[in-house]
């Protein structure tokens, strides 16, 4: 049980006991593992279940553990102890088969324009590089990036580069996105043009993602449901559902009681668990 003690409401509310995978579809489920590196004890007894196409966002302090657990969801590392299913996949390298990540540099090729960087996951796959072009151009046109696919990366805003590096991890076809910090190095307005981006573009592509951020308002922006994790050995102190209105823009979640009230109750667990 996760172990916020106030009442039930309609922006967020205390999760219960996570929820078995059946009752839910498929999607990623961790049950009390731990992960030591030598005598640090980075994350201990994590239970959590993320259904298919939920949006799991982990905030904690700095060293709690968080890109740890990415680590072991994707299969780059395996628990020391409990159990890690991701869509039915418990092994290492079947783990890293369904996974994506957008890390928090873009690192798209400088040589690459738009399309030839967001083609990339295709080209890997085997396909022909013009057959890639053309598949992922309507892609990039739906995702307001058309005007651009012929720039090269140092052509475009810190804002764009990372639309791109989205788009070429959407296109790697997984079905699990892991987003580090995605937003980490942009300015502010970037950032929040981004969120209000991911948003959209996360309800137009549904995949299950999970997300680290140091950002309280990034994560109920981004999750469906938020974990707050304890100081090192990294726990979930604090585990919320959020059920704000999906049409929602950004500036009007912000603006909401219920929003503004679970962020403040978020930052205070935050405090807490520092
Ligand atoms: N490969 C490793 N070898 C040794 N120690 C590690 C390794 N990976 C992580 N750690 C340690 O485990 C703890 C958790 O690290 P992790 O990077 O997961 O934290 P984090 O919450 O992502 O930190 P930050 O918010 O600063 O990015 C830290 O004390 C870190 O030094």
């Amino acid at each position: 049980m996760t172990s916020s003690g106030s009442p039930d409401r309609a922006g967020g509310r205390p999760a219960p006991e996570a929820p078995a995978i059946s009752e839910l579809g498929a999607g990623i489920q961790l049950t009390d593992v731990g992960r030591a590196f030598g005598p640090t004890v980075a994350v201990q007894g994590v239970s959590l279940t993320v259904p298919q196409h939920g949006h799991l966002a982990i905030i904690g302090p700095s060293g709690c553990g968080k890109s740890t657990l990415l680590n072991l969801i994707s299969g780059l590392d395996d628990p020391d102890e409990g159990s890690i299913d991701v869509l039915g996949a418990t092994g290492s390298a079947d783990r890293l088969r369904r996974c994506a990540w957008m890390p928090q540099r873009d690192l798209l090729l400088p040589w690459r324009d738009v399309l030839g960087n967001a083609a990339l996951a295709l080209e890997n796959q085997g396909m022909r590089r013009k057959a890639a072009r053309i598949q992922v151009s309507g892609l990039v046109e739906r995702f307001g990036l058309g005007s651009f696919e012929r720039k090269l990366p140092h052509q475009l805003s810190g804002g764009m580069r990372q639309r791109v590096s989205f788009l070429r991890t959407l296109v790697a076809g997984k079905e699990v996105l892991l987003l580090d910090e995605p937003f980490g190095a942009l300015d502010s307005i970037t950032r929040a043009d981004l969120q209000q981006w991911l948003r959209s573009a996360l309800q137009s592509e549904p995949r299950t993602t999970v997300l680290v951020t140091h950002d309280v308002e990034e994560a109920l922006l981004l999750g469906s449901q938020v974990i707050v994790m304890s100081a090192r050995p990294g726990r979930v102190a604090a585990h919320y559902d959020t059920d704000f209105p999906a049409g929602a823009s950004r500036r009007e979640l912000l603006r909401l009681p219920e929003f503004t009230e679970l962020r403040d109750e978020l930052l205070a667990r935050l405090e807490e668990a520092s």
